[in-house]
């Protein structure tokens, strides 16, 4: 059974964090194990309270995982303090963790920090060069790169610069920019590409870049290659998201069951590959 492992905060209102990453594990049928930053107390509304984790119990979550467990890939989320980002780092690297997704979570949906502004720069130089893949958003490659990025060509260049701070590959994701449909930018390191999605007009977008993350983590550790992953993570969150759950008084979560619900042809497309893997994997045997 593929493995994953999310390293992130707890959102206690269940729709961000480590909540979005295990819903979206065992939606895409990978083992999801967890190791906890932070916990917050934190709804639809905004972050009520952080109450971060010390750096050396977070590398002891990592270490009791990864030394009878395993890992096939693993996620970062919010880490909150430099002192953690070190941890984690020194732990990936010891586990020799290839498959790293790294989500650099800055600020919640509701203008709250996650992660304090004097770890950017440890995220920056210390992170981002072990990272499989960096995922930010607008604003935070923006904090990144200390640069505006106001238009889909200043994505793609941002997702070069980025790539050129040591990240093997990039994901800017399109959630902020305005417009009709939904870009997000990837860059391999040798070749940019556009995704495309039609903008869901919804406000209900809470958790979506920690959901988009973990699809993404869970079909890398399925073994699926890069763009193929990248596809279907894409295919998952625009189906959460259009999967139309309302709960709370703010920005409500994603539904991570969209696929279970909706027999149509998403759900047919990512049951599918799923099965079509299973086949091969039964086949060799
Ligand atoms: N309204 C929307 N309709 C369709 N796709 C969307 C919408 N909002 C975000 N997305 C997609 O969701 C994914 C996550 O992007 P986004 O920029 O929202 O992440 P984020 O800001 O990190 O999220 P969060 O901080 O809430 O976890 C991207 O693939 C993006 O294109
Ligand atoms: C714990 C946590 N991680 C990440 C985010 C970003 O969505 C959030 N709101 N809360």
């Amino acid at each position: 059974m593929p493995r994953a492992l999310t390293i992130a905060g707890s959102d206690s209102g269940g729709g961000a964090g480590i909540q979005a990453d295990l819903k979206t594990f065992q939606m895409l049928g990978v083992f999801g194990m967890s190791a906890l930053t932070a916990v917050t107390a934190q709804n639809t509304m905004g972050v009520q309270g952080i109450h971060d984790l010390p750096p050396d119990f977070v590398r002891q979550q990592i270490d009791s995982v990864a030394s009878d467990i395993g890992i096939d890939a693993a996620k970062t989320g919010m880490l909150s303090q430099p002192e953690i980002i070190e941890a984690v780092v020194a732990a990936m690297k010891e586990h020799h963790i290839e498959k790293l997704v790294v989500d650099p979570v800055m600020v919640a949906k509701g203008g709250a920090r996650l992660l304090v502004p004097a770890a950017e720069r440890v995220l920056r130089e210390q992170l981002l060069p072990i990272a499989y893949v960096v995922t930010p958003n607008i604003p935070e490659a923006e904090a990144l790169l200390l640069r505006r990025i106001e238009t889909v060509d200043d994505m793609r260049d941002a997702a070069k610069r980025i790539c050129d701070m040591g990240a093997q590959r990039v994901i800017i994701k399109g959630g902020h920019l305005p417009g009709g449909s939904s870009i997000d930018i990837l860059y391999d390191g040798t070749n940019v590409d556009e995704l495309h999605a039609d903008r869901i007009d919804t406000k209900n977008t809470h958790g979506t870049g920690c959901t988009f993350s973990s699809a993404l983590t869970a079909w890398l550790a399925r073994g699926v290659e890069f763009t193929m992953a990248v596809g279907r993570a894409k295919q998952f969150i625009t189906a959460a998201i259009a999967g139309g759950i309302s709960l709370g008084h703010g920005h409500g979560p994603t539904n991570h069951w969209a696929l279970m619900e909706q027999q149509d042809t998403v759900t047919k497309q990512i049951w599918g590959h799923m099965d079509g893997e299973l086949h091969e994997v039964n086949g060799n045997q």
